[in-house]
């Protein structure tokens, strides 16, 4: 039997400080989609809160009660989730995507890379692990918006056995051919699945393009957000995924030995 899984990206104007608002927006989107047959969604970075920084502590005490609903609707509508949320432990915050698979958190990963330019790591701390974790809609890799620039982590996810490359981002304008370009490369030389939720509108000082992406392991854009509030969503086929890897073959042809060893 084919193994085919319909996936999507939620992309929405995330509201400063704004749980309530935020998630009410998160939800109907998730709604929307899995009446189109998705049962992977991917939600923005920081999507419960954006990046209001001097109130992600009192912020990221929603979290638990965030994740507690969608526990609830991923239980009820057999689906998989994956967003990041300001997250509290010992004292230190961290952007956290949690991956929640029908009623249970399968996995969380901690953004290794703070976007300094964007005074992240004085607000935030840093992860210390990569995440590649078995659902039930396949094997998922995640990463969070500016790691896209960290190539090494992808080729990591990617040797770990990721099948689809679950990315939550707060990308802003003018940079929007580089989410395009390294979103494809990621894609392209991993030879896997992207769904990547970008937000929209303005935040601060922020200009936020949406483009919200799924793309094939050849890099072929399935679909794509435009610049306002959206979802998307397109079917991945894992068959058509091992037979592009069998005809060109960049996992067996690597050279390790000259350029460095990955598990
Ligand atoms: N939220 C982020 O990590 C932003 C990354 C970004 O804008 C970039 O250009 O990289």
């Amino acid at each position: 039997m084919e193994r085919k899984v319909c996936a999507a990206a939620v992309q929405f104007n995330i509201e400063l400080g704004e749980v309530e608002a935020n998630l009410q927006k998160a939800l109907a989107g998730i709604r929307r989609v899995r009446e189109k047959d998705a049962r992977l969604v991917v939600l923005p970075e920081m999507w419960s809160s954006g990046y209001a920084y001097k109130r992600l502590a009192a912020l990221a005490e929603e979290t638990p009660r965030v994740l507690e609903i969608l526990k609830g609707l991923t239980a009820e509508k057999n689906m998989v989730t994956v967003g990041s949320l300001p997250e509290k432990v010992d004292g230190r915050i961290y952007n956290t995507a949690f991956v929640v698979d029908n009623g249970r958190i399968a996995g969380r990963y901690r953004k290794l890379h703070l976007f300094s330019t964007m005074g992240e790591d004085r607000f935030l701390a840093a992860g210390d692990a990569a995440l590649v974790v078995s659902t039930s809609v396949g094997r998922l890799g995640v990463a969070i918006c500016y790691d896209l620039r960290f190539p090494e982590l992808f080729r990591k996810l990617a040797l770990e056995g990721a099948e689809i490359l679950c990315v939550p981002a707060e990308w802003p304008k003018p940079r929007q051919e580089h989410w395009r370009t390294l979103l494809r490369a990621r894609a392209i030389e991993n030879q896997l699945f992207v769904a990547a939720a970008n937000c929209c509108g303005i935040q601060g000082k922020l200009d936020f393009f949406g483009m919200s992406l799924l793309i094939s392991p050849r890099g072929e854009i399935l679909a794509e957000g435009g610049e306002t509030e959206t979802e998307l969503s397109a079917l991945f086929n894992f068959e058509e995924m091992t037979s592009y890897r069998s005809q060109i073959r960049c996992y067996q042809d690597r050279r390790p030995e000259i350029y460095g060893t990955l598990p």
